[in-house]
């Protein structure tokens, strides 16, 4: 059970997985890239990962329950609807996504929730992005899933308290949301910071992703993992035991 299929497979992450499989013991069974048909490598390998984006999705979840193969989804910029068919496809196969796969922003989604439990409302919680130039999605997904994990902390969901995007005359603050900034430039593979900022003082929990290797590793393990799995849908805490 470790034949590991590859949507996006010619991409950043794509190249980097593949990169990864050796050291986990781990055989690329073949990709598939923006043109090609899904459905072969969906059928020839044990579990597949998807690093390539929104609007393939539909295409891959169909290979993918066709064939009767777990997938593991890391892509990002997804909406409602995309985890509405994610959850439909979850009742016939096993299904992973996540917009992070890396054990550190594991472990900062933790700290995050706990740390926004605690502190309660009267604490302003910013999340800020910085990604490489070539980014085509805003905010993060990780960016995002700290921000679940902040509202869960505060017993809230995260549609109701989100801010995006702020620009002009927005007028001051509302207190209890969470506001997202993104940035992009240069080759930055992924930095996070959540600042939690109080009257006269501000807690600041950051991740920077160094190398590409760290999700790819994820990933890998995420797959090997989730090809034993029964259908249902998982996150990566299940995977890494936190
Ligand atoms: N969850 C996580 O830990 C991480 C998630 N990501 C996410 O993974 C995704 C890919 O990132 P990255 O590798 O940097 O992006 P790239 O643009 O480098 O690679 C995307 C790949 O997907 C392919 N692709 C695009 N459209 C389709 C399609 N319709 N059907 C099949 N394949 C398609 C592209 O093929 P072509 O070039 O031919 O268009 C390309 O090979 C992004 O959403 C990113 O945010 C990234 C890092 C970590
Ligand atoms: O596109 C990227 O590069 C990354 N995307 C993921 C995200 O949207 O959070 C994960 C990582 O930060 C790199």
């Amino acid at each position: 059970m470790n034949r590991i299929g590859i949507y996006g497979s010619l991409g950043r992450m794509g190249q980097a997985i593949v990169a990864a499989m050796p050291a986990l013991d781990a055989i690329h069974a073949g990709g598939a890239d923006a043109g090609d048909d899904p459905v072969p490598v969906a059928r020839n390998a044990d579990v597949l990962v998807d690093f390539s984006a929104p609007a393939a999705l539909e295409a891959h979840l169909a290979a993918a329950r066709a064939a009767s193969t777990p997938i593991v989804i890391g892509t990002t910029g997804l909406q409602h609807r995309h985890h509405a068919m994610i959850d439909a496809a979850a009742g016939d196969i096993a299904i992973l996504q996540t917009g992070n796969t890396s054990l550190g922003i594991a472990l900062l989604s933790a700290l995050v929730r706990d740390a926004a439990r605690r502190l309660g409302p009267d604490w302003d919680i910013e999340i800020a992005e910085m990604h490489h130039r070539d980014k085509v999605d805003a905010p993060s997904g990780t960016a995002l899933m700290l921000g679940e994990a902040a509202a869960e902390g505060r017993g809230l969901s995260l549609a109701d308290c989100s801010v995006e995007g702020r620009a002009g005359l927005v007028g001051a603050r509302a207190r209890g949301t969470i506001g997202f900034a993104s940035l992009r430039g240069g080759s930055v593979v992924g930095d996070h910071m959540v600042v939690l900022a109080g009257d006269g003082e501000r807690i600041e929990l950051a991740h920077r992703a160094e190398d590409r290797a760290i999700f790819a590793r994820g990933a890998v393990q995420a797959a090997l993992w989730l090809a034993g799995q029964p259908a249902g849908r998982y996150t990566m805490d299940q995977v890494l035991g936190l």
